[in-house]
């Protein structure tokens, strides 16, 4: 089986084309190998590069875990180089099918080849949403976690098609993620888990952010994460409609736009390397 490794600002997938080879019959028994960073590939998961009939192209996206998530942010961008790049479809306004629904996207491309990407991410989910909720039960692990300090927890919930639970705090530095980002995911407050974001404000349109995701863990960026983060934001009134988020693994550009009140996403898309992984 080919595949290609590709990131988004380091959150990093194994991509396979199901375009032109055969789709693997176990998709999230091989995420969880392929993603392993001792005895696989090593990747935040597994993206599959699927026929459409909606669109140049649909998703499916597989965390390190097996699970399978709704959309994948920084993901959509890299499918949308692949198909682009490897003449699936080679215009440079694109349509990916997702768990989510058909997306746009508009590529920027540079000597054939797409290098940033920005994307109607739609609109965000909120009915569900308690804005702000509080988690009981989730006691800082670690007296020190000033930014975590007092409980319970202050989250703001936004659906992106896929559930984030944003917190705010003064450092984003001190967050000890890989205790409470587990917590936080398996909370029973979220029975389907999970992703969470730590976030510090330094002005209305400039943050910095963490990310814990469901099924992967720590990552380097998270862009559907990102997304709800901009929403999160108007909806505290701690930032605005646009927004430059700096995440461990680079920036994005965030906009929830007013006219049609959906949030737009700008950010690079990169190619590694590819191989070939046995196939029984
Ligand atoms: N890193 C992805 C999100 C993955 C979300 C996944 N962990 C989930 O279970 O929803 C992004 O760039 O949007």
């Amino acid at each position: 089986m080919q595949f290609t490794k590709m990131h988004g600002l380091g959150n990093d997938y194994v991509y396979v084309d199901c375009v032109r080879q055969k789709p693997p019959a176990d998709p999230a028994a091989l995420a969880r190998a392929v993603s392993d960073r001792h005895f696989g590939i090593g990747s935040d998961g597994l993206i599959l590069i699927c026929p459409s009939e909606k669109a140049d192209a649909r998703m499916r996206m597989f965390n390190a875990d097996g699970s399978e998530s709704e959309m994948c942010g920084n993901g959509v961008r890299c499918v949308a180089k692949f198909v682009h790049d490897r003449g699936i479809a080679t215009k440079p306004r694109l349509k990916i099918e997702t768990g989510r629904g058909v997306l746009t996207l508009d590529l920027e491309v540079r000597a054939g080849k797409a290098e940033r990407v920005r994307v109607n991410m739609g609109e965000p989910i909120l009915e569900s949403a308690k804005i702000p909720t509080t988690l009981p039960g989730a006691p800082p692990v670690n007296a020190k976690l000033v930014c975590a300090a007092p409980t319970p927890w202050e989250v703001t919930c936004v659906s992106m098609g896929n559930p984030h639970a944003v917190i705010y705090c003064d450092d984003v530095a001190k967050v000890e993620l890989e205790q409470v980002g587990p917590k936080l995911e398996h909370a029973p407050e979220f029975p389907r888990r999970i992703n969470v974001h730590f976030v510090q404000v330094h002005s209305p349109n400039e943050v910095t952010m963490r990310t814990w995701e469901r099924g992967s863990g720590v990552t380097l960026a998270c862009g559907t994460g990102a997304c709800s983060v901009c929403v999160a934001g108007v909806l505290t009134h701690r930032t605005g409609r646009k927004l430059l988020a700096h995440l461990p693994g680079g920036d994005l550009e965030l906009e929830w736009s007013e006219t049609d009140n959906c949030v737009y996403m700008t950010g690079p898309a990169t190619e590694v390397f590819t191989g070939e992984w046995p196939t029984a």
